[in-house]
């Protein structure tokens, strides 16, 4: 998918919202235990219930490979269903990738070519040469890790290297590499204050926003600081959506969760 098509998905369904498929057999409804393949069940019912309130899901790859050859098949078969039933929504492999140069040009293949996904993310760690393999896919997006939600960002990526905090170089190399055009940025919704720093240095790219909902970040404020002229914005909830029941209309009680925050988004939409 370009990112034109995404933003046109965006402006018609009034919607930036990403909904993440983290999906954990210990919490979701029990009566699905009892099918075939209860991860896809439980999949294919959130995604039918949600799908014209977000543009995007996000499969965390560590809640199929939990389960090995089982997750990897419900991962496979979620995926297929995805863009056989609903082409126009953009998939996210959060995978966080990243290797020696051959070795990502495998990761790139896997999450591009066998399974389709339109994007994978990927850890900056290891330089150019272990993200470009990622960059060189036509209309797929590489998704790099510049400032995490989580608490240990600040172990090292809030650090001053050179007098540049390292997630300001992570995105103005990262700027410089073949293909830059298909990049967007992970920001952490817990660190919206610095988005107004990340939009002087990545004013047009995407960026994936978790971090809302569970981990208690603010949607108005990444909308504050972090929208561009495109909107520019994904923003995950995972948890906040999927699990909201475990009753049989656990599906009705996601799609609440996901209306609330998609009218929050077309709120601030109008007020671009
Ligand atoms: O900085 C990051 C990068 C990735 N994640 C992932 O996003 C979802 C968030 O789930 P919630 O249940 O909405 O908290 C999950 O897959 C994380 O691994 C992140 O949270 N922060």
């Amino acid at each position: 998918m370009t990112t034109e098509q995404l933003v046109q998905q965006i402006r018609k369904k009034q919607s930036f919202l990403c909904i993440g498929l983290d999906t954990d057999l210990e919490k979701i409804p029990p009566h699905l235990l009892n099918s075939d393949d209860p991860i896809f069940e439980f999949n294919k019912s959130i995604i039918d219930a949600t799908h014209h309130l977000c543009v995007a899901y996000k499969p965390n790859t560590a809640f199929y490979e939990a389960y090995g050859i089982k997750g990897w098949k419900a991962l496979k078969k979620t995926i297929t269903y995805l863009n056989k039933n609903y082409p126009e929504i953009f998939t996210i492999a959060d995978a966080k990738r990243g290797d020696i140069g051959n070795t990502s040009t495998r990761y790139a293949k896997a999450f591009f070519e066998d399974l389709h996904f339109d994007s994978v993310t990927v850890a900056p760690y290891m330089g150019k040469d272990s993200v470009e393999p990622f960059l060189s896919f036509n209309d797929k997006h590489t998704i790099l890790l510049a400032l995490t939600s989580n608490e240990g960002a600040f172990d090292y990526q809030t650090k001053k290297t050179e007098n540049k905090e390292l997630y300001k170089q992570v995105l103005q190399t990262a700027m410089t590499y073949t293909n830059a055009e298909n990049l967007m940025f992970v920001v952490g919704a817990t660190k919206a204050e610095y988005l107004t720093e990340i939009r002087k240095i990545v004013p047009d790219n995407f960026l994936l926003v978790p971090g809302v909902g569970a981990q208690g970040g603010s949607l108005e404020e990444v909308c504050k600081y972090g929208m561009n002229k495109d909107v520019g914005l994904l923003i995950n909830s995972s948890r906040g959506i999927i699990y909201a029941s475990q009753e049989k209309n656990f599906d009705k009680e996601a799609a609440k969760k996901a209306k609330e925050l998609q009218l929050q988004m077309k709120s601030a939409l109008i007020a671009m």
